[in-house]
């Protein structure tokens, strides 16, 4: 469900056997975007007219790489269904009657939901001391076209176009960035999730028109000392908003769904 930078290259990972499994069905609100995706493979899955088909086959898995709205729209009918979930718009998730509904359908119907780290690392050392967490902050970095389109902008004086230097965007909580940069900052509800929670992650958006990196850099203190981690990601070249990260952490993430064998890491 998706079909757009990462949906296209997790659909090419697939058809190269990098991911052994089949791509059996896709969906994407823009035609044009689902055929393109097809044209690119040699072995064709079935566009499907509405995202509910998606888990009406007999299918494994469905893989979100769409949008919130998706998140919000399919992600429970597909665990209905009986069939396990990758998504990729997790600030879906900071709504807390999304994550309440969907975690208890996993329960239900004993099927999981699984969030790759996107592109960040470092949350497998902060899931492991959530209990001692006292803080958790993310500084994201990214060049004025990356943040273009964000929901901030709709109300905001700031003028990317007009932007000369590294300018602070904005600071909050990971709630508001999520809301306000939903195509942005899905990071920052990876980091909510495993640690202190979306009221308590604090962000920072950096407009930079220097840099060619989208940057995240995450610090977490508390009773087990502090940590910091710091990437600068290549943005994906069809979607700049996207680091190329969070294309492979989709594709190893959905390798391992379908490989058995030796798993290592948290
Ligand atoms: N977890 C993470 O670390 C990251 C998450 N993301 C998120 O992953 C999602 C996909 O990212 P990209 O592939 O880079 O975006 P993209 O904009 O390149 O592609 C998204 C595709 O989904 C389609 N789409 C939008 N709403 C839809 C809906 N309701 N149903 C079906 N199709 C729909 C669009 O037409 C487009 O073709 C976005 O929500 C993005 O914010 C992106 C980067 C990192
Ligand atoms: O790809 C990135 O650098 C981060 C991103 O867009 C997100 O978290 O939504």
């Amino acid at each position: 469900m998706g079909c757009g930078a990462i949906g296209t290259q997790i659909a090419l990972a697939i058809d190269s056997g990098k991911i052994p499994g089949t791509l059996t069905h896709v969906y994407d609100t823009s035609k044009d975007a689902s055929s393109s995706l097809v044209s690119k493979l040699k072995n064709k899955p079935i566009i499907v007219e509405n995202p509910h088909l998606l888990s009406s086959y007999p299918v494994d898995i469905v893989v979100e790489a769409a949008s919130q709205e998706a998140v919000r729209n399919v992600a429970h009918s597909v665990l209905q269904n009986k069939r396990d979930l990758m998504i990729m718009s997790v600030g879906a998730l900071l709504d807390e009657s999304i994550y309440d509904i969907l975690s208890e359908a996993c329960e239900h119907f004993h099927k999981t939901i699984y969030l790759p780290s996107g592109a960040i690392g470092g949350l497998d050392t902060i899931k492991s001391v959530s209990d001692l967490l006292e803080s958790v902050t993310l500084t994201t970095t990214k060049h004025p076209k990356s943040l273009k389109g964000a929901k901030f902008f709709e109300t905001s004086k700031i003028d990317l176009e007009k932007i000369t230097t590294q300018t602070i965007i904005f600071e909050g909580t990971a709630k508001e960035a999520v809301s306000q940069f939903p195509a942005n900052i899905n990071v920052a509800a990876l980091l909510s999730l495993v640690g202190v929670g979306s009221e308590k992650t604090m962000v920072k958006i950096v407009a930079d028109p220097n840099t060619d990196k989208n940057t995240h850099t995450i610090v977490a203190q508390g009773k087990f000392g502090k940590m910091s981690f710091n990437i600068e990601n290549i943005p994906d070249e069809t979607n700049p908003k996207t680091s190329k990260l969070a294309i492979l952490s989709a594709i190893e993430t959905l390798r391992k769904y379908c490989s058995s064998g030796i798993s290592i890491g948290t």
